[in-house]
């Protein structure tokens, strides 16, 4: 007999809302669940904790993947195959341009599948692209929260600590935004599954290959007030931008 519960995250089959922000996070999840009315643990297993909840009367998924891409991707495929159609990753990432504050969102337009996930699901030459929906509504929210944002491609890279390649100068010359580990693995899924994904991305410093030498960069913190700020002005962005999304679907 069929489980009622998905096996890896552990959420329900049936019955979610169709529209959901995740977070790397756990702790994050559960801080963005008690800004919902009526707030409900709904699975909780490994690094995937799931909340249902409404907001602003819209009713919403809030729910953590964890680091990296790999196990990313299966709550993503678990959201989808429990009817979930809308999807938004509100995450922190390093910046790889000049002049983006720590602190700021950035809204991704597209990211590059150096996910270390997709490259076995599907061809490299497959697109990873935000829905343009998603991309504005997440602009317009930024807009009306009064949050400073930039728009641009984001480096969606398997490997956290830097290495010995010099690939993080030659994508800043590209002008890529920001890095992090798992949008490029959400919007490839997304778009093969026929889902609305996007993502906005809290900068909380430079990119990691920058930050190992601490005495010029103060090294990695993303523990840091600006970065707390940010994240907490974010997830609502996150949120409003999918009440938009919501709305546009009619719900
Ligand atoms: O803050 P989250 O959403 O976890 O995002 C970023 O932070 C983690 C690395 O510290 C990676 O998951 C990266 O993508
Ligand atoms: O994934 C991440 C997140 C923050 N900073 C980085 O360099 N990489």
């Amino acid at each position: 007999m069929t489980s009622d519960l998905l096996p890896i995250s552990r959420i329900p089959r049936t019955g979610l809302p169709e529209h959901a922000v995740v977070v790397g996070a756990p702790e994050r999840a559960a801080d963005t669940a008690e800004l919902l009315d009526g707030c409900v643990r709904v699975a909780q297993h490994r690094e995937y904790l799931t909340f249902t909840g409404t907001w602003k009367d819209v009713p919403v998924v809030v729910a953590s993947h964890g680091v990296g891409a790999p196990g990313a991707i299966l709550l993503f495929q678990e959201l989808a195959d429990a009817g979930v159609s809308t999807i938004l990753r509100l995450g922190t990432a390093g910046a790889m341009r000049a002049g983006i504050q720590d602190g700021s969102l950035v809204i991704a337009e597209a990211a590059i599948r150096d996910d270390g996930v997709t490259q076995q699901l599907m061809p490299p030459e497959y697109p990873a692209f935000a829905a343009p929906e998603a991309v504005l509504a997440l602009q317009q929210a930024a807009k009306e929260a009064g949050a400073q944002h930039h728009r641009g491609v984001v480096w969606t890279r398997a490997a956290f600590q830097p290495g010995w390649l010099e690939l993080p100068g030659a994508y800043a010359r590209t002008g890529v935004t920001a890095i992090e580990m798992e949008l490029s693995a959400l919007l490839v899924l997304a778009s093969a599954r026929g889902l609305v994904a996007g993502g906005a991305l809290v900068v909380d410093g430079a990119n990691a290959d920058e930050l190992v030498d601490i005495e010029a960069t103060g090294g990695y913190d993303p523990h840091r007030k600006v970065v707390a700020d940010g994240v907490a002005r974010g997830v609502r962005v996150a949120l409003d931008a999918l009440c938009l999304l919501a709305k546009e679907d009619g719900k």
